[in-house]
């Protein structure tokens, strides 16, 4: 996850957090009691979502997706407070977890099922009883091994018992990972690789080699004295305005006024005509303003000349239909021939190689497949990661939730505001409409 927050009221439980784990690691999340564990937990498991930030998983951007979608994505999150039905055995709750509920063999199979996999990870659990009457710890047990029997491939445990710090190594042998989120330095120290300190809603220390690193130290880390303020952006350059737009008319917009920073990335939405596609030939430079002035790093954009707008510094990504000049003979085939995805990836691996200071996304993932649409997403969020300074036409509201950092609305030719997450769908739409909020 990257730069991601959640505030719950006056509460910023998260606060501009990063944390990654890869395949085959068992990543310690350690933290004080209420220093955002759980909260990230969930966020990374899809059961909340956070109000600015982004979340990836195998280079795919699933902020905001739901916990069915991550479990089928190989997510799951193991918590204290269980889940099992008590009046069923170990077999019968391993069965209703499993994702089409079924088990050939029925209830014999299931036990057997729970038996082989005790075994296989020393999780000892007792199969034979109801749910009800199993151990605390037991219970702990047999909700990791329906996660693992449902082939999770990244578990998310919340305080486990210490007794399961012995299957960690078994579970990521197999290519898994696992993430423990424990207030305790020692079970870091004894079961973990790496190790990310949350405090206060803040990283204090994040994805260091557990090797070397002593008890006083994860002690001093959880307890330290206050963190500065987290940064507000993505790693990479400080933000400064990169793009302005000051006072732009052309056809129907009317003065427009905007500027982008570089690292954030701006959504531009509105109904069909209402200026969104001159602002569009304006940062892309295809037309020059009638009044007011396109600006980056304070040069007037190049008007008409695509190789002169590369070389200030401006990519351009339009969707089907509209296409900038000067293709390759080569990659203009291939873009006649329809929206083909190909095509679209190459336009956008070729626009984004020179690191850009800004980016035009105009609809650049209309039409495509989820795949595509993916990997475009990914490398407009990295070329602002790197310093660009984005600004993303689109007509999906969900797409632009997960990308945008804000959103302007634009109606009747006019900016009719600005919007922040946590995003307000209906005064998105109201605005729109051109209808006061
Ligand atoms: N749904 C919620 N509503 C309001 N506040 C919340 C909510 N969830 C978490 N918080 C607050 O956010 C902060 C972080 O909570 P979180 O549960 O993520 O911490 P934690 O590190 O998991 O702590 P613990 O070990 O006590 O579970 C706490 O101050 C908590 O009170």
């Amino acid at each position: 996850m990257l730069d991601v927050t959640r505030r719950f009221g006056a509460t910023l439980a998260l606060d501009g957090v990063h944390f990654e784990t890869t395949g085959g690691e068992v990543h310690g999340l350690l933290g004080a009691p209420g220093a955002g564990k759980t909260t990230l937990m969930r966020i990374l498991a899809g059961a909340d979502r956070p109000d600015r930030g982004v979340v990836t998983v195998g280079g795919a951007v699933v902020t905001g997706a739901d916990v069915r979608l991550m479990r089928a994505a190989g997510v799951a999150l193991v918590q204290r407070h269980h889940t099992l039905v008590p009046t069923l055995t170990a077999g019968e709750n391993l069965i209703l977890a499993r994702p089409t509920g079924r088990l050939r063999g029925g209830t014999r199979a299931a036990r057997q099922r729970v038996e082989r996999l005790a075994d296989r990870y020393a999780l000892a659990v007792r199969s034979d009883v109801p749910t009800g009457e199993l151990s605390d710890d037991e219970r702990w047990r047999l909700e990791l091994l329906r996660a693992l029997d449902a082939d999770a491939r990244l578990l998310l445990l919340d305080e486990p018992a210490d007794d399961l710090v012995g299957a960690f190594r078994r579970i990521v042998d197999e290519g898994r990972s696992v993430v423990v989120a424990t207030g305790r330095p020692e079970i870091v120290l004894a079961g973990c690789d790496r190790v990310t300190v949350l405090r206060a809603g803040r990283v204090a220390l994040s994805g260091a080699p557990v090797d070397g690193l002593a008890a006083t130290t994860l002690n001093g880390l959880l307890t330290g004295p206050a963190l500065p303020p987290a940064p507000i952006a993505v790693p990479g350059p400080p933000r400064r305005i990169r793009l302005t737009v000051t006072g732009a008319t052309l056809d129907r917009l009317r003065e427009a006024e905007l500027s982008v920073s570089g690292g954030e990335i701006l959504g531009v939405v509105g109904l069909d005509g209402n200026g969104q596609h001159e602002l569009e030939q304006l940062l892309a430079g295809l037309r020059a303003p009638e009044g007011g002035r396109v600006e980056v790093d304070g040069v007037p954009v190049p008007v008409g000349d695509a190789k002169a707008r590369i070389a200030a510094g401006v990519a351009y990504l339009p969707g089907d239909g509209a296409r900038p000049a000067r293709w390759r003979p080569a990659l203009r085939q291939r873009l006649r021939a329809g929206p083909d995805a190909d095509a679209r990836r190459l336009l956008v691996a070729r626009e984004l190689s020179g690191r850009p200071k800004v980016v035009v996304a105009a609809y650049p993932t209309r039409g495509l497949d989820p795949a595509t649409t993916r990997a475009i997403v990914q490398r407009v969020i990295a070329a602002a990661a790197r310093g660009a300074a984005v600004v993303w036409f689109g007509a999906d509201l969900d797409e632009l939730f997960t990308v945008a950092d804000r959103v302007m609305v634009l109606a009747a030719g006019e900016a009719l505001g600005f919007f922040h997450p946590p995003w307000d769908r209906g005064a998105i739409a109201r605005a729109m409409t051109g209808w006061p909020s």
